[in-house]
């Protein structure tokens, strides 16, 4: 899955995707924000980002970039964030393979920001520590920190402060109904639940949910439709704000089986979850060498 060329300065990641396994909303903050508490875990399953050092200052983005344009996609905005913030002289090409669907919960966006991040640190010699980064990853969206961090967490705050966890991993078979949800309509609906009391004590024991779930279910029949669908199965839930709905099993037999059933109008993958994010893993192995 990954690859590296370093002599001439070229390697591959992925930019993996994430589960929100539960997602509480406390309250909103004067500045629109929310304030929230959720479960982040990583698959091992993503977009796939190569990277190349240029001699110019230029940051070009191509293959799957469908129609963002270019100073829009998350991945030149973090690119460029870097460059001016470290004043690097030299650029960068960045190739993406799409594997994630877009505004689908599993923060393909975000990841492929945090990605690129992590890879020019590396290739552009920033030498900034991953606080640093998650640091500059904020201004990209509240979900970039995670993936920056590249550890399963309890997230509080707006998504950024973060409390490692370690779970045992576990398979998933995740289904895209087909719909974009947009982040910001959900947050800024007034039906939105958002008044959930913070945890106290061991979140384990306590009942977990997605507070965006019921209002997606209600914006989106089909989210609602896959949700019931999967119930067959195993308990379904919602990631982040949707679209994207999840069942859980201890086999890779088992969300495959899923899979295998799914209705041809939806579409899903199977992946496990990994404690360290995939591209941290890929990152370490390729220096090790
Ligand atoms: C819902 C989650 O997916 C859970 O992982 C994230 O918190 C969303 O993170 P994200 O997509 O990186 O979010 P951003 O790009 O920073 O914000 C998108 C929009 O979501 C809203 N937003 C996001 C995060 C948050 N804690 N409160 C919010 O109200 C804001 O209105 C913002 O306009
Ligand atoms: N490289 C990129 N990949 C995906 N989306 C991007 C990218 N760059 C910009 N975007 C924009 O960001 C929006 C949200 O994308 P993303 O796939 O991260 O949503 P999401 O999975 O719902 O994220 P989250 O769970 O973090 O809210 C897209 O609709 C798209 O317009």
């Amino acid at each position: 899955m990954t690859s590296t060329d370093t002599t001439s300065r070229t390697f591959s990641l992925i930019a993996p995707a994430k589960l929100n396994l539960f997602l509480h909303i406390n309250s909103r903050r004067d500045d629109g924000y929310h304030e929230l508490e959720t479960l982040f875990t990583f698959l091992d399953f993503g977009d796939e980002l190569t990277f190349s050092v240029t001699h110019t200052p230029s940051i070009t983005v191509f293959g799957d970039v469908a129609d963002i344009p270019l100073q829009e996609n998350l991945i030149y905005k973090a690119a460029y964030l870097l460059q001016q913030h470290c004043h690097i002289s030299q650029g960068a090409h960045i190739h993406l393979v799409k594997r994630l669907p877009m505004g689908g919960g599993v923060g393909g966006g975000s990841s492929d920001a945090a990605t690129t991040l992590l890879a020019l640190n590396t290739l552009w010699q920033c030498h900034l520590s991953l606080s640093q980064l998650t640091l500059l990853g904020l201004q990209l969206g509240a979900d970039v920190p995670v993936f920056i961090q590249g550890h399963t967490a309890i997230a509080h705050g707006i998504g950024e402060q973060l409390s490692p966890i370690s779970l045992q991993p576990k398979w998933y078979c995740v289904v895209h109904p087909g719909e974009h949800v947009s982040t910001a309509d959900i947050f800024t609906h007034p039906d939105l639940k958002r008044d959930t009391a913070k945890l106290e004590g061991n979140w384990q024991q306590q009942e977990l949910r997605n507070d965006c779930e019921a209002l997606v279910k209600k914006l989106c029949p089909e989210v609602e439709k896959t949700l019931q669908w999967l119930l067959k199965y195993a308990p379904s839930k919602m990631t982040g704000t949707g679209s994207c709905c999840f069942v859980e099993f201890s086999t890779q037999q088992e969300a495959q089986r899923v899979l295998t059933n799914l209705p041809e109008k939806w579409s899903g993958f199977i992946a496990s979850s990994a404690t360290l994010s995939p591209a941290h893993t890929a990152l370490a192995a390729l220096f090790e060498q």
